[in-house]
């Protein structure tokens, strides 16, 4: 499996944390940035870099922090086939990948501590999506996007 991770300056240390225990289970990681938590960043720059790497198929799926993990995932989410869920508990991960098959995970420094984030990211890998009547429901969300970004063209 392989995991592409972004963040801003105020994910940066978690995204770090994530990075090193993912590496330890020989899950391969790219780093879309940023590199530091001292320079002051825009989200969005973050989450659509690692957004397109999951589209285009680079990666597998894609983890992004920022201190909250919303401006975040909301970025991420406007890349046409990201589903990316915000997570603060680890019944919600498994969900997101099992009823909602989120191809990306968001995570709020300022919100959760590192043993948790961690807990949840494992929850959110070992969890498969379930199919069946979740696949229906996933498919209307790909609708809306469709008809949207039809309109849009207009
Ligand atoms: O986008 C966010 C909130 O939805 C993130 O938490 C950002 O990391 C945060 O807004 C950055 O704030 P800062 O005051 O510029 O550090």
């Amino acid at each position: 499996m392989k995991i592409g991770l972004g963040c801003d300056h105020g994910g940066y240390n978690l995204k770090s944390e994530i990075i090193k225990h993912l590496q330890s289970k020989d899950i391969e990681c790219v780093d879309y940035g940023t590199n530091n938590d001292l320079d002051s960043v825009d989200y969005p720059i973050y989450g659509e870099s690692v957004a397109n790497a999951v589209v285009n198929k680079d990666v597998d799926y894609g983890i992004v922090c920022c201190g909250t993990g919303i401006g975040i995932s909301l970025a991420a989410n406007k890349v046409p086939g990201i589903r990316c869920a915000v997570v603060s508990d680890v019944f919600s991960a498994k969900m997101s990948k099992a009823h909602n098959n989120a191809n990306m995970l968001s995570l709020g420094e300022r919100v959760i501590g590192k043993g948790l984030a961690l807990e949840i990211v494992d929850a959110w890998i070992n969890t498969e999506f379930e199919g069946d009547r979740h696949s229906r429901r996933v498919d209307m969300i790909n609708k809306i996007e469709e008809k949207h970004s039809k309109q849009e063209a207009i």
